[in-house]
């Protein structure tokens, strides 16, 4: 498989849900991935806030001293478990192999499909949930940015797609509600994006508590700082510019977008609203998991 067979294909199918069919053709390594106790895994659905909780967390784990957060970009630093781009990014599980303990992993996996040795090794894991107006929009931009993507159409086919679950790592709702039925267990904390956007010291502290670890206040001062928006917009090791443009044109639309809530209501027209809303209650219905959709 080459750089051709994996930008802009039409997606595979990894068991139940639409995926890369570079990441399915991957997928064996990944399954047997074999995970150390004291490795985190950060899961979000796409476009959730991974690269912001990643941020946070490699400032954790080494005590807010920047000069070491800005050691390598944030794809190298927490590698994206599932991920393979042949002819541009070989498997990211065998960078995880070298990288020594304790790891950070990221995965978008929905968590029946996460690698057995997670839970055998009882790894914990952080899940951060982002409202899914704000996914929808994120993702469709990401789509024109990110060329391992197929092409997402306008804003209303790409909405349909989503609410259909035909779009990479399939039904958010799907995706959303099987992390929150395992929330109670002791080693997953489930954090909210509007939350972080919210009150990001609290969120930090939650985060803290969860790892068993302490900070000084000038430390979570400066964590706070570096992990902002504008500070990780800029800072090359954050925002993804050094990932080769085949894969991500950044001309197109940054990575580092927008970093706000609500930015639906710029996008969505009120008929796509209600249509969205009608099909949102349908599927979140019987669920106690709720989602703060405004700013
Ligand atoms: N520090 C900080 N604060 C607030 N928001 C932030 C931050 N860092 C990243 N972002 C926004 O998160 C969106 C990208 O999500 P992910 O990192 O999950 O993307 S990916 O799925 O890993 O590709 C994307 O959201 P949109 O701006 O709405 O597109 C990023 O801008």
């Amino acid at each position: 498989m080459g750089k051709d067979e994996v930008l802009r294909q039409e997606l595979g199918r990894l068991h139940n849900i639409p995926l890369y069919k570079s990441f399915v053709a991957g997928w064996p390594q990944v399954e047997s991935f074999q995970a150390r106790h004291d490795d985190l895994l950060i899961a979000t659905y796409p476009k959730s806030g991974t690269t912001w909780l990643s941020e946070i967390l490699d400032a954790i784990y080494h005590d807010g001293n920047l000069e070491k957060c800005r050691r390598d970009a944030i794809y190298n630093r927490v590698p994206f478990l599932e991920m393979k781009a042949p002819g541009i990014l070989s498997g990211e599980h065998l960078k995880l192999e070298k990288t020594p303990s304790p790891r950070l992993v990221k995965t978008h996996l929905p968590v029946h499909l996460v690698p057995a040795s997670f839970q055998e090794k009882d790894c914990k894991v952080i899940y951060m949930a982002r409202n899914a107006k704000d996914v929808v929009v994120s993702y469709y931009y990401f789509h024109q940015m990110a060329k391992i993507h197929p092409d997402p159409g306008t804003l209303s086919e790409f909405l349909q797609a989503f609410m259909d679950g035909k779009v990479a790592y399939g039904s958010w709702y799907e995706h959303v509600k099987g992390w929150w039925e395992k929330r109670h267990k002791k080693r997953l904390l489930y954090l909210f994006y509007e939350d972080m956007k919210k009150d990001p010291r609290r969120e930090v502290q939650k985060i803290l508590q969860f790892l068993g670890k302490k900070v000084a206040e000038e430390t979570m001062a400066r964590i706070l700082h570096h992990t902002s928006f504008q500070e990780m917009k800029k800072n090359p090791a954050a925002n993804y510019e050094t990932m080769p443009t085949a894969l991500m044109d950044h001309s197109l639309s940054p990575f580092m977008r927008k970093g706000i809530s609500g930015d639906w209501e710029n996008h969505f027209t009120v008929a796509q609203n209600e249509h969205f809303d009608r099909h949102y209650q349908q599927h979140m219905a019987g669920s106690d998991l709720c989602f703060q959709m405004e700013a």
